[in-house]
């Protein structure tokens, strides 16, 4: 992505990651086709023979846009299937039962793999594909015991909810997780990756929970949804192969939709009989569940907000609960001690004067300032808007590319949840925040300053790598923007930034919503909202305006230490968790515990 001026402290030996690498695990081409193509099968003994009645039962329907495959609905699917199979009726009934059967049971894993894990800590090195998804670098990271043990769980199939405080290693060891359910079932279309919001998607690789089940922007009623959703070929199908259903940030998903992806699959009891009397797909799907319930509720309807955990399938769909406890983002144990008490909503005195012993302001670190939180994204386009006006210096403006199969309204909903801004307006002195991985000490979340624009070609001079060949010209002209970082060990390091592309996508060559823009975004403030999942050296809240249960917490638990954080207008009035997650916290367990009832 980016190319480096100045020493790096590490050397960049990771390729820059990217967020393009979503879902591998997909279904081979024919069968994702089987929505449109199952119109196309003209004889409908063929598809009474080998599809269980519940795939017979429905008349496929035209796929919405979104839910279309490579593939699209042609009338030439038909005969791509003729020519794989053989022309007769026999011959394409043999193809189909070919895939389904190459779908449906867990392969025997690789040597070593799916097995439980032994050894008390598990380092990460190695274990990751380059393909691993980007939020977080895990390269330097072992895994403690109790994480090991959500690890030696997954492999048993059963359903699982894991959590715990913010900056346990939850999104670490879902990265693990993911890759781990690749490996080990690599059916294609057998591992799906989902988070209910379409940032956290994008961290995780993913598409949203709303687009992989096919409730799409969420407007029509339970029963609506399913019933449309029955006559999608594309969801069907997916639902028909995927093994496991991974979902990220929990914390957000209503529990009228968990109930549906739960109890039923959007599919009824007699539908899912029929798939489970279908002997390649037997009983072997499962859920990994994981959020911390304190943090960012669900959006209330009729002002309450339902959590997934309220679900009447909750408990008999979730088989074991696991609560991570040791914190790795903040290391001092009164800060720990402090957040925890925010967290559960039960702020102490002791806690209550030390928060507002921190309205001192932080010194700024050169030209970067401590990045401010707020709860409204006005607020923070104001903020920034404001302090770009006062740099006096010529901006330089840079268009976002989009493009996307999703249909248009939804493309932008999940495009207007990209951390990557439509159209990023930059100057010299701009304070901005890096939102991709780059390697372990350039990470999303990196604060820096835009020290000069230059194009590839004229920073390879300066850097004396001059002869670039093709990627020179290619880039030749366009300026980017040079950032000074600023690194956690107190060094910085420069580097060109340019284009990436982030993106949401169904499956391979399925890109529902796509953005190629220069991955940074201006860093004098950034929401609360966005700011869930990072980890920020220095930062200031002003809590006046938090309008939300858990805001207060996430807010507060993304800085690393309590020297990095400035807070303004502290009230225990304003730190409140939701009574119904503290019952429900009342019933987990820390992990060692869950470990121990098997
Ligand atoms: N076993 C571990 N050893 C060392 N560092 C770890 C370990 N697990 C996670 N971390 C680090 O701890 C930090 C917080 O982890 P992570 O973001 O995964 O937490 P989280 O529980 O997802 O937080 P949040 O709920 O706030 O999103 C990251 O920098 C991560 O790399």
């Amino acid at each position: 992505m980016s190319s480096e001026l100045e020493r790096p402290t590490t050397p960049p030996s990771a390729p820059a990651l990217s967020q393009e690498i979503l879902w591998e695990a997909t279904p081979p081409k024919e069968l994702w086709d089987e929505g449109p193509t199952l119109q196309g099968i003209e004889d409908a003994a063929v598809a009474r023979e080998v599809l269980p009645p519940a795939f017979q039962k429905t008349q496929i329907g035209n796929p919405t846009d979104n839910e279309k495959g490579p593939v699209q609905a042609t009338s030439d699917a038909p005969a791509t299937l003729e020519q794989k199979s053989g022309s007769s009726a026999a011959g394409r009934a043999q193809r189909l039962r070919d895939i389904i059967n190459s779908l449906g049971n867990t392969p025997t894993p690789p040597t070593g793999e799916g097995q439980p894990i032994t050894s008390k800590k598990r380092s990460l090195a190695h274990s990751t594909p380059s393909s691993a998804p980007p939020r977080k670098k895990p390269e330097s990271i072992e895994f403690t015991h109790e994480q090991s043990l959500i690890l030696d769980h997954a492999v048993t199939g059963n359903s699982l909810f894991y959590t715990g405080n913010a900056g346990t290693g939850k999104s670490a060891l879902l990265h693990e997780l993911i890759s781990r359910m690749k490996r080990t079932r690599p059916k294609l279309g057998a591992v799906a990756v989902t988070a209910t919001t379409g940032l956290a998607a994008c961290n995780i690789g993913g598409t949203t929970l709303h687009s992989f089940t096919g409730i799409g922007v969420g407007t029509e009623t339970a029963e609506e949804a399913a019933e449309r959703i029955r006559k999608i070929g594309a969801v069907r199908m997916r639902w028909y192969v995927v093994k496991v259903l991974i979902v990220d940030e929990v914390s957000m998903l209503d529990a009228q939709l968990f109930g549906q992806v739960g109890s039923s699959r959007l599919l009824d009891e007699e539908e899912l009989a029929a798939i489970r009397w279908y002997p390649s797909t037997s009983h072997s799907f499962f859920l990994i569940v994981t959020g911390d319930f304190f943090q960012l509720p669900p959006v209330a309807k009729n002002g309450t907000a339902r959590f997934a955990f309220e679900a009447e399938v909750w408990p008999m769909i979730i088989k074991k609960t696991f609560t991570l406890t040791t914190v790795f983002r903040q290391r001092d144990p009164e800060f720990v001690k402090m957040l925890n008490e925010v967290r559960l909503g039960l702020p102490s005195e002791d806690t209550t004067q030390k928060f507002r012993s921190l309205s001192r302001r932080i010194e700024d670190d050169n030209d970067v300032i401590p990045t401010e939180l707020f709860p409204q994204r006005g607020e923070v386009d104001l903020a920034n808007a404001a302090r770009l006006n006062m740099l006096h210096t010529a901006f330089h403006c840079f268009k976002a590319s989009d493009s996307g199969s999703a249909e248009k309204t939804y493309r932008t909903k999940l495009l207007d949840s990209f951390m990557a801004v439509p159209e990023l307006k930059l100057g010299v002195g701009a304070q901005v925040m890096l939102i991709k991985n780059v390697d372990e000490t350039l990470v999303n979340g990196s604060v820096g300053v835009v020290v000069s624009f230059c194009s590839q070609a004229e920073y390879d001079e300066e850097k004396g790598n001059g002869d670039r060949g093709s990627d020179v010209l290619a880039s030749c002209g366009v300026k980017y923007p040079v950032v000074r970082f600023k690194l956690p060990n107190g060094r910085e390091r420069k580097r060109l930034v340019t284009p990436e592309v982030f993106k949401i996508e169904m499956k391979k060559n399925e890109i529902q919503a796509s953005r190629k823009q220069v991955p940074l975004i201006l860093a004098w403030a950034i929401s609360i909202h966005k700011s869930q999942g990072q980890t920020l050296d220095r930062m200031k809240v002003d809590l006046a305006r938090v309008f939300e249960k858990g805001q207060v917490y996430v807010a507060l638990s993304r800085a690393k230490s309590l020297e990095g954080l400035q807070v303004l207008n502290f009230h225990p009035t304003k730190v409140e968790a939701h009574a119904k997650v503290l019952e429900f916290n009342k019933t987990l367990m820390c992990a060692n515990e869950s470990a121990t009832l098997d």
